[in-house]
Order: structure tokens, then sequence, then C-alpha cells
């Protein structure tokens, strides 16, 4: 049977980057996506963002919607501290097999938790199932109509506090103007927007950065 392209994007990582090393492995999956097959990676470009506002939230409990490859979560994962933990959500069990030997190789798997099931469904089983309390950032980087709803489920079910960060990936392309236009108009969140470009490509995208205020 025929290999899917993120099998050839793991196989290369498995063949180019080094074991325990995870900025080979994000320089292996940025070097094969750029210049053999365009994948949705956040990409180095964004990827810079996302560490500078992740390490600046410097945050325990790390929830991203979104894993596909592991990219992002390898990306956040080699900045964590000492004890912080990642919990990834990703729908699809294919994407999900191919990101956990790409955390496992990179040595973060014990830094990240794949949490397979649709956003909505894992989000409401937070609490209960998997002892959380409140995350204290987000990377929200999955399907851009899951956006908004799963932000308001977030705050309803009281899993953001004070001082959450939440970070979304492709607010303009592909975009999702019904999240912007909500965090940008709510009270509730300080919102902060950064320009970069689609990964690996010239197109105009972006992050927002919307803090919760409690
Ligand atoms: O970063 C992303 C980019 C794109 C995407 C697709 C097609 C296209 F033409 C341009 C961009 C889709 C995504 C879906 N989920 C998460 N992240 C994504
Ligand atoms: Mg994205």
């Amino acid at each position: 049977s025929s290999r899917s392209k993120e099998q050839r994007i793991l196989d290369f990582v498995l063949k180019h980057a080094v074991p325990g090393d995870p900025t080979s492995v994000l320089n292996a999956i940025d070097k094969y996506c750029s210049q053999q097959e365009w994948a949705m990676n956040v990409g180095d470009e964004k990827g810079l963002i996302l560490d500078r506002v992740m390490q600046e939230a410097s945050p325990s409990l790390v929830l991203e919607l979104g894993t596909y490859c592991g990219y992002s979560a390898v990306r956040m994962a080699r900045l964590l501290k000492q004890g912080a933990q990642i919990l990834t959500v990703e729908f699809n069990r294919d994407n999900a097999d191919i990101a956990r030997q790409v955390l496992e190789f990179a040595g973060v798997k014990d830094k990240v938790q794949i949490l397979e099931g649709s956003s909505e469904e894992v989000i409401r089983q937070l609490q209960k199932k998997h002892a959380v309390d409140t995350v204290d950032f987000i990377f929200i980087d999955h399907w851009k109509d899951r956006y908004l709803p799963d932000t308001k489920l977030m705050e309803e079910l009281g899993l953001l506090r004070k001082g959450t960060v939440i970070l979304a990936d492709n607010v303009i392309f592909p975009g999702a103007p019904d999240f912007l236009q909500y965090v940008r108009s709510s009270p509730k969140y300080d919102c902060t927007y950064y320009p970069s470009h689609l990964e690996y490509l010239d197109a105009e995208d972006g992050l927002e950065k919307a803090v919760y205020k409690g």
C-alpha cells in the first residue's frame, strides 16, 4: 500500500534528524516541507513567534488543539520548564500515530500526551478524565470553524484562568474571522496580532494571542 505524505515526512525525520535532538527534528520537517512536499506544520517563521509567546507564558500545562505530525508539540516541548506537560488533541488516527513516533524520536514523549478524538469531546473530558484544573497556555491549530466554539466551551467549563494565554494559528489564512471578531471585541481578552506568513509560502498569515482576564 502506498505511503502517505505524513509517513514520508516521518521517514525523512528518521533518516535525517538526530534521535533525542528536537531541534534537528524541526529542521528536518521544515527542510522536507519547504523543499519536497508542503504540509500544514506551523513552520519555522510562525514557529519562532510561538517559541517567544510560549516562553513568555512559561506554562506548567499546555493544551494544543491539532497535533498533525507533532511539529508544534516538539517545538513547544523543547522549551518547557522541568515538570511541565503538553496535552495535544488529534482527531485523525493516522496523524496521531505519526506524531507519536515523531515525539518519541525527538526524545520528548514523556512531556507530551496525545489525546485522540474530537476537540469538543476531549475538552469536555479534561477535568474529570485527565485531572485538569485550568490550562496555562493553549495553541489552537486545528479546523478553523472549531476555534470559536472550542474557545467558548473552555470558558464555560472553567478551564481558563486569569492570564491563560491562547495563541491561534492561521487567523488570516485559512482564517478564523468569527474567532478573531469574538476575542477582539470581548472585554474578557487582551489581544495581540503577530503578522507572519503561511508556512513555507509567501502568503500572508498570522497568529492571534488572546490573554484571558478571568
Ligand atoms: O497552518 C494550516 C494551514 C492550512 C492550509 C490549507 C490549505 C491552504 F491552501 C493553505 C493553508 C490548513 C490548516 C489546518 N489546520 C491547521 N493548520 C493549518
Ligand atoms: Mg496551522
